[in-house]
């Protein structure tokens, strides 16, 4: 049990159309707090047999739901974003102790998350349609938008609470009804918002949460046809095996998946702004985002005093328990990650790189979590496993390049499209480069790039679609063509 302000936030059920329910097998999944490896709680384990109830439920508020007006449901999700910013601290203990990151950065995925409910709150009353000139005077011609039905969404770990409203608010404000199924590590900041979402009065079967083994779940959710819509965030393999089994039935998808993005500091960029950004874009959320800066490649006229600034700024980040106010990086979200990233730094070192700082499993305040001290590889080649796999870790990876086109090509070398970043400070230069990079987002001078207003999403094997600003809700409306006869 954690204790909250408000212990009504602490769920270990799943929600089945307003319903607080077990397993039917009365198995049930354990979850540990990462920092301390101690027990927090545990959820039901549930299977296709519960999903296929899940499902049920939605099918039928669904037939309610879309009936509400765009006021109506904006309404609504008004009242759930203000019911969120209202238990803002509890929600951001509940992911700092399933999550591990530092209570400042999940306070900030509360906000960052509740402004998906807020603008998609406004969204929902602008959906509309349009009037298309007619190729002759017996008709008329105009498309409208409708909800494309019973959705599901499977998240990742990371982003315990934000990853969950960027699917479901557009989703509710869209007039579709959502089936969740949150990551097993990190379930009580889902079940929290869920209880949240009835507390504002959003009817039971809109937004069900189900919890429990992720393929049975999965493969009901991917082949039931009910289910029109599937939105993912996680790895890419995952994303590309739920895009298949949907497949069978024409399912539409979006994908959220892997990146491996290029951070590149030209020779005329702010050094120091180019540190802040890098430490920003690498070491968030201990470098566990799919937007982090994943390889470094430093111009070789600024790239002394890079390493120097970087290196110092990088030895001074302070690792330990989320819940200290001073904690700047957390744990790992369990031993696997830990041991993935010392594999990277074991192959780098073993190919020619060198480690010029962290990289050593650390036991802050003697806490049993994995730690790792940040780290700083250089002479980094593309034959390293850092420069073209994904690291989800502090690790950061650092290469040199003299020529702008040979940046560009080694940056766009990779299957991944997500996020890429770049310093300089020539006008010239950052539309050359900015359209050069194959990557659906850059930051420019600018190592953090997400907020609602704009469009998350990548290209190539990062995903499909885009989340949060006007082209969200796009993701769960239909056009509709309406053809009008007009007899003389
Ligand atoms: N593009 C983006 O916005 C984001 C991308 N990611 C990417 O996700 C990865 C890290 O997150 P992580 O959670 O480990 O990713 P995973 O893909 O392993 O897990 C994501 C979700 O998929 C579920 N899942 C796991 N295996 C299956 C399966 N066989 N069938 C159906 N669902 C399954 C998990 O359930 P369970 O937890 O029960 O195993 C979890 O809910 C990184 O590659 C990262 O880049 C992460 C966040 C954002
Ligand atoms: O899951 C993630 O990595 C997030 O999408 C990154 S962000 O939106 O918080 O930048």
């Amino acid at each position: 049990m954690v204790s909250l302000l408000n212990p009504a936030l602490f769920k270990d059920q799943a929600l089945i159309n307003g319903i607080w329910c077990d397993a039917q097998s009365q198995l049930r999944t354990k979850v540990i707090n990462p920092a301390t490896l101690e027990f927090i709680g545990s959820i039901p384990n549930m299977t296709d047999v519960e999903t296929k109830f899940a499902i049920e439920s939605s099918k039928n508020a669904f037939s309610v739901w879309k009936k509400y007006t765009a006021k109506e449901r904006s309404t609504l999700l008004k009242k759930w974003y203000d019911l969120i910013l209202i238990n803002l601290n509890d929600l951001a203990k509940l992911i700092t102790i399933e999550q591990g990151k530092p209570l400042v950065e999940a306070r900030g995925e509360v906000l960052y998350g509740a402004s998906f409910i807020e603008w998609f709150s406004e969204q929902a009353r602008r959906i509309e349609g349009e009037t298309i000139a007619s190729p002759s005077n017996d008709r008329r011609l105009l498309t409208i938008r409708q909800p494309i039905g019973v959705c599901a969404a499977i998240t990742p770990w990371n982003f315990p609470a934000a990853m969950i409203t960027r699917k479901v608010a557009p989703a509710l404000a869209a007039g579709c009804t959502m089936i969740l199924k949150p990551a097993s590590q990190t379930p009580f900041s889902a079940l929290a918002l869920a209880e949240l979402a009835l507390q504002a009065g959003i009817p039971p079967g809109v937004f069900n949460v189900i919890t429990g083994d992720p393929s049975p779940i999965a493969h009901e959710l991917t082949h039931n046809s009910t289910v029109r819509k599937l939105t993912f965030t996680g790895s890419t393999p995952i994303g590309s095996l739920l895009m298949a089994h949907g497949a069978s039935h024409i399912q539409k998808s979006s994908m959220e998946l892997g990146g491996n993005a290029p951070f590149i500091v030209f020779e005329d960029a702010d050094i120091d702004a180019a540190v802040e950004g890098a430490i920003i874009s690498k070491f968030r959320n201990n470098g566990q985002t799919c937007v982090c800066s994943n390889r470094f490649y430093i111009h070789t006229l600024v790239y002394d005093e890079f390493i120097q600034k970087l290196k110092a700024k990088v030895e001074a980040l302070k690792i330990g328990n989320g819940l200290n106010d001073c904690t700047s990086i957390g744990p790992f979200i369990d031993e696997n990650a830990f041991i993935k990233n010392k594999e990277f730094i074991t192959d780098a070192v073993s190919k020619g790189a060198e480690l010029i700082c962290g990289g050593e499993r650390i036991y802050p305040d003697g806490l049993n979590g994995f730690f790792m001290s940040p780290a700083i590889l250089i002479n980094v080649d593309n034959t390293m496993r850092v420069s073209c796999e994904e690291i989800f870790g502090p690790i950061a990876p650092i290469m040199q390049f003299s020529d702008e086109k040979e940046v560009i090509l080694k940056a766009n070398d990779t299957e991944f499209g997500l996020a890429s970043y770049f310093y300089t400070q020539s006008l010239a230069r950052t539309w050359r480069v900015s359209e050069a990079l194959e990557y659906g987002m850059v930051g420019i001078n600018t190592g953090l790039i997400s907020t609602t207003e704009a469009p998350f999403g990548g290209i190539k094997q990062s995903g499909l679609g885009r989340e949060g600003s006007k082209h969200g809700i796009d993701e769960y409306l239909e056009i509709k063509y309406l053809c009008m006869g007009i007899s003389s």
